[in-house]
C-alpha cells in the first residue's frame, strides 16, 4: 500500500498543526504547573520544555530506565536534530506529551498532571451525565436498534469535550441536542454497525480517548451492550500514562465507576452499579498498552496487540487523535473509502469521531468543498463528527 506524506507542522503556517505546535504545546506545559504542587526542579523541567518549542531540536530521552524507553529510543532516532515543526506533526504530539512525563519524572512519582482537569470536567457535565443516565436506565427496558444508535451518537458526540482544546474552565460542552445533529454526521454507519452487533456482537472493544463526560459515554455504551445481552464481553482499552491531557487510563475508568456508584443521584448510582458488577463479573475488563501513547501509525500495531484485538468482533476506535493514528496522520484525499485505509486489518473497526484536525477520509465527492463554503473551521472546530464502519468478512 503507498501511503500519503505525514502531516507536518511546517506544510503551511496557517495550519492547525502549525498552531498546535508553533503555540498551543507550550501553553499546555505551562498551564499544568499552576495546577499541581510540583517541586521547584519539576517547575524548571517544564518551563524548559516549554521554552524549547517549537524552535529547539528533538533529542532523546533521560528517564532511560522507563518500560518504553527501548520504544521511543527507535521512535526518536530518526528525527534527532530536527526542529519540533519539521517532524511529522503525530510524532511530535506524542513526543511532547512524552517529554512531560520525562520532566514530572511520572513513573517514579505516579502524579498525573492532568487530575484536576480531569475531575472538573466529569463535575461540570453533572446535568448531561444525569439526562444521559435517565435515557440509558430507560432504554435497557426494551434495547432495540433505535436505542442501539442513540448510545452510539452519545458516545460519538461525548468526544467533543476535549480539555486540550477546551478546558473544563471554560465550560460545560457536554450538552447535545441530538435530533438536530444529525446533519452534523458527516458519514454514519450507524446502521450497519447494529446489523453486525446484532450478527455477532459478542466481544466488542473500546479504545477509549478522554475522560470525563466522553468515558462516561463510552460506559454507557459498553453497559447498554452488556445489559441488553448484545455483548458478552467489553474490553476498554486506555493509555499507559497521562497524555492528550485528559486521554483516559485505567485509573481514570476506576475513578469514574466510583463516582458514578456514590453519585446521590439514584438514576446515576444505578449506572454505577451495573458496571461495577459488570467489571466484578469480569464482562468488563480494563487494559492498557504503550502502543497508544506511541507515535506508531495503527498498520504499526505490535502483534502481541494486534492478536489480542483479532479475537473481537467490533473495536471501536474514540475520538480525533486515534482517528489519526488510524490514518497515519497523512494526507489522503477525503474520498479515500475509510476501509480501505484501515486495509486488513484483523476485525472489524468502527471510528467514533469529532473532527479536531485537518484530515479526512471515506466523504462523498463535493462534500468537503460544501463544507468548506459552508463553515471554513468545519475540519477543526468539533461541529462535525463521522461513524466510519469497517467490517472485517
Ligand atoms: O481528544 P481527541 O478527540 O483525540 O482530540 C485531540 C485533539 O488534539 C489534537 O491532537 C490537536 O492538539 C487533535 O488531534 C485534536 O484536536
Amino acid at each position: 500500500m503507498s501511503y500519503p506524506p505525514p502531516i507536518k507542522a511546517c506544510d503551511r503556517r496557517d495550519s492547525w498543526a502549525y498552531d498546535t505546535v508553533a503555540r498551543r504545546l507550550s501553553e499546555i506545559c505551562l498551564k499544568i504547573i499552576p495546577e499541581n504542587e510540583f517541586s521547584p526542579e519539576i517547575v524548571g523541567n517544564l518551563e524548559k520544555l516549554a521554552a524549547d518549542i517549537p524552535q529547539g531540536t528533538i533529542r532523546h530521552l533521560l528517564d532511560t530506565d522507563s518500560r518504553d524507553a527501548t520504544d521511543w529510543q527507535n521512535y526518536i532516532q530518526p528525527y534527532l536534530g530536527q526542529s519540533w515543526l519539521e517532524v511529522p506533526w503525530f510524532f511530535a504530539e506524542t513526543y511532547f506529551y512524552r517529554r512531560i512525563i520525562e520532566a514530572i519524572d511520572y513513573f517514579r512519582l505516579q502524579i498525573d498532571p492532568y487530575l484536576l482537569q480531569k475531575k472538573l470536567g466529569l463535575e461540570r457535565s453533572h446535568s448531561s451525565i444525569q439526562v444521559l443516565s435517565q435515557k440509558l436506565n430507560r432504554s435497557l427496558k426494551d434495547a432495540d436498534r433505535v436505542q442501539t444508535i442513540a448510545l452510539i451518537h452519545a458516545s460519538l458526540w461525548g468526544n467533543r469535550v476535549d480539555l486540550s482544546l477546551w478546558p473544563a474552565e471554560h465550560g460545560d460542552r457536554s450538552i447535545s441536542e441530538s435530533e438536530q445533529e444529525k446533519h452534523r454526521i458527516l458519514a454514519d454507519d450507524s446502521d450497519r454497525t447494529v446489523d453486525l452487533l446484532q450478527k455477532r456482537g459478542d466481544r466488542v472493544d473500546f479504545i477509549v480517548d478522554n475522560a470525563g463526560f466522553e468515558l462516561f459515554c463510552d460506559l454507557c455504551f459498553a453497559d447498554f451492550l452488556l445489559t441488553s445481552g448484545l455483548s458478552q464481553q467489553v474490553f476498554i482499552h486506555g493509555k499507559s500514562h497521562p497524555t492528550f491531557v485528559s486521554d483516559a487510563m485505567v485509573k481514570d475508568v476506576l475513578d469514574t465507576v466510583n463516582y458514578l456508584q456514590n453519585h446521590s443521584e439514584l438514576e446515576i448510582k444505578r449506572v454505577g452499579d451495573r458496571l461495577q458488577d459488570h467489571l466484578d463479573r469480569d464482562r468488563l475488563s480494563l487494559r492498557h498498552h504503550f502502543f497508544w501513547t506511541s507515535p506508531l501509525a495503527w498498520w504499526e500495531m505490535p502483534s502481541d496487540l494486534c492478536q489480542n484485538l483479532a479475537d473481537s468482533n467490533l473495536v471501536i476506535v474514540k475520538g480525533d487523535a486515534n482517528y489519526r493514528r488510524l490514518l497515519g496522520d497523512r494526507y489522503w484525499s477525503f474520498t479515500t473509502p475509510f476501509s480501505e485505509i484501515i486495509g486488513d486489518f484483523p476485525t472489524s473497526i468502527l471510528a467514533l469521531r469529532t473532527m479536531k484536525a485537518e484530515l479526512a477520509c471515506g466523504l462523498q465527492p463535493g462534500q468537503a468543498e460544501w463544507l468548506q463554503k459552508e463553515d471554513p473551521q468545519w475540519m477543526t472546530n468539533g461541529q462535525r463528527g463521522v461513524i466510519q464502519l469497517s467490517v472485517k468478512a
